[in-house]
């Protein structure tokens, strides 16, 4: 667990993403505090990417705010990541790809060759430390990319479909990093369009259609008895309009 001061609660308050003339997040409002895994559901082209990259920072809202209210907000080190449903390897074995991440977060010499080494050991990824990176399978590089971003102690952690085209094994191997990483305080924030897998991980829901978020509830709450029609339909499997 942390010891250092959270820069939780997330606060996001009317946030507005327009692209050109489209308007694809009409009005955002949401608060991520706690602890535990929070899991963003809704059909395709619902905006859970496009919240993701807002509340991580990677595009920033047309209007409305996101803020970061804990105390521990101020820091300079970077206090979140985020790992994407392809992850990106550099043309370097594993443990490269690890050393390389967590120079560009200012590890020194001897520290950034320590970290990796306890981040491959830990997620079981040891054998794999020195084969280029970019030859490794589509899972083995999804464990890879959760070790890296492991490795930099963010305190949230946003992930993107992060089990997208991983068979039952691999996907499970995910789940269980995904596991480890809650064990170890951080508070983690990911998409998925697998439901039992949202059963399996999710602490609350949120529920998002056309841009809006029309749920945010504890997860047995929402699965069990989803207050609103959308949310139903979506967990019959039905098409959502
Ligand atoms: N840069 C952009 N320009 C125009 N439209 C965009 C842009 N980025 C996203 N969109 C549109 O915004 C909507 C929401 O996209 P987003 O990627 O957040 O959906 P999603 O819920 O993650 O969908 P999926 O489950 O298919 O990954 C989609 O209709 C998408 O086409």
């Amino acid at each position: 667990m942390r010891d250092d001061p959270s820069s939780l609660p997330l606060r996001l308050s009317g946030v507005r993403y327009s692209v050109g003339e489209a308007t694809l997040i009409p009005a955002l409002s949401l608060t991520l505090g706690g602890h535990g895994i929070t899991v963003i559901l809704g059909p395709n082209g619902a905006g859970k990417s496009l919240t993701l990259r807002l509340c991580h920072g990677l595009i920033r809202p047309t209007a409305g705010s996101v803020e970061w209210l804990g105390p521990g907000a101020a820091t300079i080190r970077r206090r979140h990541a985020m790992v994407f449903q392809r992850p990106v390897m550099l043309r370097r074995s594993a443990r490269g790809n690890l050393i390389h991440a967590l120079a560009l977060a200012g590890f020194g010499y001897r520290s950034r060759r320590t970290a990796a080494g306890a981040a491959l050991e830990r997620f079981g990824l040891i054998d794999l430390a020195d084969r280029p990176a970019r030859v490794l399978s589509g899972g083995e590089q999804q464990r890879l990319a959760l070790a890296r971003a492991w490795s930099l102690r963010p305190e949230v952690l946003f992930l993107d479909e992060p089990t997208a085209n991983l068979d039952p094994t691999a996907t499970r191997a995910v789940e269980s990093m995904i596991e480890e990483f809650v064990r170890d305080g951080i508070r983690i924030v990911m998409t998925t369009h697998d439901l039992g897998q949202a059963r399996r991980l999710a602490d609350e829901v949120m529920f998002l259609n056309r841009g809006m978020l029309i749920e945010h509830a504890p997860a047995a709450s929402f699965f069990d008895q989803p207050r609103t029609k959308e949310a139903a339909a979506f967990l019959r499997g039905d098409l959502l309009c």
